[in-house]
């Protein structure tokens, strides 16, 4: 369906001068639609034979237009139904996606080679017509000059005699299209290239491409840096200053061993063509002197990590990795796509209510910090609020003059003082310990951190986006935090948009006194600064600075944020200002790795142990008031 002379319009949009449907450049924007079925209505004229064309007013493709500014030329690349379509397409690609094995009802068998090839020429065929449109640059022809050296495959095959006429027919094409009599764009060396050839190649070449799709530790990109580098000989033969500077310029494949390494390589997807062309027009357009940088870049590296390097360093990571295997258990959680094995300390156990009972029971003044969702109220529960019987065990523990309860959460401050308002001894830390309340009856105090909470006009925009790119993901706004929650979203969809967002805000975050957190189902902005560690040594301090430093420090949260909690609790221990070492229960909610000791399976373990808790709290203090008030009263 192009019509011929589809390019040289594109050449002749600098004679749009003046018209009014041109941008600042003088070119008309240009939006390449590629469908696999044009929106055109086609019909054999019955007389003529010829085929006639009309546009399909119903076809959604061609109102994508509608979006895009009336001055927007719009081209489209596709084809009528073909074979590829109804064949390949349909019988296998279809089935695949829908999660059926592909049938082939006319062929019988399961994979048809020719519906395959079809497939592929298509493929091809829409490729080529694109990249017609577009394959850039066009100043550097005659200029530039790209040496294939093909390396002897390992392996025989027709795969292998495929993939080398291909590369034959490509070189060849590009040759014709863009060679003259003096100039071979593509040089393509098929034979064995013994090393000082290769040497010499190298030490010529201002770029060295390696972008293969798949790689261990490819040595090509440190050969070529050595080679750059070069040798008094090899200065000589190549008629090279001994002290003129050197260069080097690689653009190589995100997915070789060696491409974390070199920092000053520009680092490609070898599936996306466009961005390799541009990784090699960078590299050749880039000033010397900041050649001169990279390579001195490469050269420092390739020079100090030389192979006993490698292997003292492979050495010591197999013995840190070694470290734990005895020390540490291994357990298989989770179903399905969770499923995954964790290491644990053979010490990591269930906190049975026996043995906290028993310290309880000795000590008399007890820290309790409890974690709201998750530990006392269930992630998966739909009522928000806690139930009658936590308010009641809560309430039974904090009217227990040995103890100072908190619950310590990420929500804000003003649902959990209504949840929480029948606990009146309780003390809440809310928003991670933004805000603070001893009791019901005194005032919350703002965490002395940066005020500054400017990071915000920042992350709203962000987490906006994703909010609308993401179908059933919503804002929370909290006094001093940001949550984009996805628990309403597609499972899957919502998570991998969740680690976008997270790395997306970390890099525009970077210079602000702002921290991201990953929580359940969400992701969270916060002020640097805050966390839930911060209130347990906050509380611990106070009853120690009060004159009643605790015997019992207890603390039971279910995710990330309370494993700063536990930290803090643990290294409590060690505080000098404490007469004595309290006794530590830190308790995750769920079997997984914790620097907790300790864990419970679920909501309902958490609240059967605090249940324990209360029952000993009532059967003793409780009583000893009521026996005191009547005595005296005798006397
Ligand atoms: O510190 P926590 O008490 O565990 O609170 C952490 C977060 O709780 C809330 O989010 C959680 O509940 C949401 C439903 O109400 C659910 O969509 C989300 O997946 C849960 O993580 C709260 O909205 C957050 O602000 C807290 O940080």
């Amino acid at each position: 369906m192009t019509v011929p002379g589809i390019i040289s319009d594109m050449d002749s949009c600098s004679s749009n001068d003046g018209d009014s449907d041109v941008n600042s450049s003088g070119c008309r924007e240009r939006k390449i639609i590629v469908a696999n079925m044009l929106p055109l209505h086609a019909k054999r004229d019955g007389e003529t034979s010829k085929w006639r064309f009309s546009w399909d007013e119903d076809a959604l493709l061609l109102h994508l237009k509608d979006g895009f500014s009336p001055e927007t030329e719009v081209i489209y690349v596709g084809s009528l139904k073909k074979k590829f379509y109804l064949g390949f397409c349909k019988q296998h690609l279809w089935p695949l996606f829908h999660y059926m094995l592909p049938m082939c009802p006319d062929h019988g068998d399961r994979f048809d080679r020719i519906l395959w090839q079809a497939y592929v020429s298509a493929n091809k065929i829409f490729a080529d017509k694109v990249m017609e449109l577009l394959q850039q640059h066009p100043g550097l022809q005659g200029k530039i000059v790209l040496v294939q050296i093909v390396n002897p495959a390992r392996g025989f095959g027709k795969d292998v005699q495929e993939a080398k006429e291909e590369t034959y027919m490509t070189a060849k094409k590009i040759n014709d299209v863009y060679g003259s009599p003096n100039y071979q764009p593509v040089i393509l060396i098929d034979r064995p290239v013994p090393r000082y050839e290769k040497s010499a190649y190298y030490a010529l070449a201002e770029c060295c491409i390696v972008n293969a799709v798949r790689d261990g530790m490819n040595l090509v990109p440190y050969k070529y840096i050595v080679c750059r580098q070069g040798t008094p000989g090899m200065d000589e033969a190549l008629g090279v200053k001994p002290d003129s500077p050197r260069t080097s310029m690689l653009v190589v494949s995100e997915f070789i061993g060696c491409s974390p390494s070199l920092s000053g390589a520009i680092r490609v997807n070898p599936w996306d063509i466009d961005a390799v062309a541009e990784a090699i027009n960078t590299a050749i357009t880039m000033p010397e002197s900041e050649k001169q940088l990279r390579h001195d870049k490469h050269y420092r590296y390739a020079s100090t990590h030389d192979v006993a390097y490698w292997a003292r360093s492979f050495t010591m990571d197999l013995d840190r990795a070694c470290q734990d295997h005895f020390s540490k258990r291994c357990w298989g959680i989770g179903f399905g796509l969770g499923f995954r094995v964790v290491s644990l300390s053979p010490s990591f156990r269930r906190l049975s209510t026996d043995h906290i009972l028993l310290a309880y029971k000795r000590t008399n003044r007890r820290a309790i910090f409890l974690d709201y969702d998750g530990t006392v109220v269930p992630k998966a529960s739909i009522i928000k609020s806690p139930s009658p019987e936590v308010i009641s065990i809560i309430q039974t523990l904090c009217d227990d003059p040995k103890n100072t309860v908190f619950i310590v959460s990420g929500r804000g401050r003003t649902s959990l003082s209504e949840w929480l308002a029948p606990c009146k001894k309780l003390g809440i830390a809310a928003e991670h310990g933004y805000f603070i309340r001893w009791s019901k009856d005194s005032e919350w105090e703002t965490c002395p951190v940066s005020a500054d909470l400017e990071w915000k006009r920042i992350v709203e925009p962000v987490m906006n986006l994703y909010r609308e790119a993401t179908d059933g993901s919503s804002i929370e706004a909290k006094e001093s935090a940001l949550v984009w929650h996805h628990q309403d979203a597609d499972p899957d969809f919502g998570s991998c948009q969740a680690k976008e967002l997270l790395d997306h805000l970390e890099s525009v975050l970077a210079n602000e006194p702002a921290v991201v957190n990953r929580g359940q189902h969400i992701v969270e902005v916060k002020p640097l600064g805050v966390s839930k560690g911060l209130v347990a040594e906050k509380v611990l301090s106070r009853m120690v600075n009060g004159g009643e430093p605790p015997d019992l420090v207890m603390c039971v949260g279910d995710d990330k944020s309370d494993e700063d909690m536990f930290q803090s609790i643990l290294t409590s221990v060690s505080n000098p200002y404490l007469p004595v070492a309290p006794e530590i229960f830190a308790c995750t909610v769920g079997r997984k790795p914790s620097k907790a000791k300790y864990y419970l399976d679920d909501t309902a373990d958490v609240l059967k142990l605090l249940k324990g808790l209360a029952t000993a709290t009532i059967s003793k203090p409780r009583c000893l008031p009521s026996m005191q008030v009547s005595f005296e009263s005798n006397g």
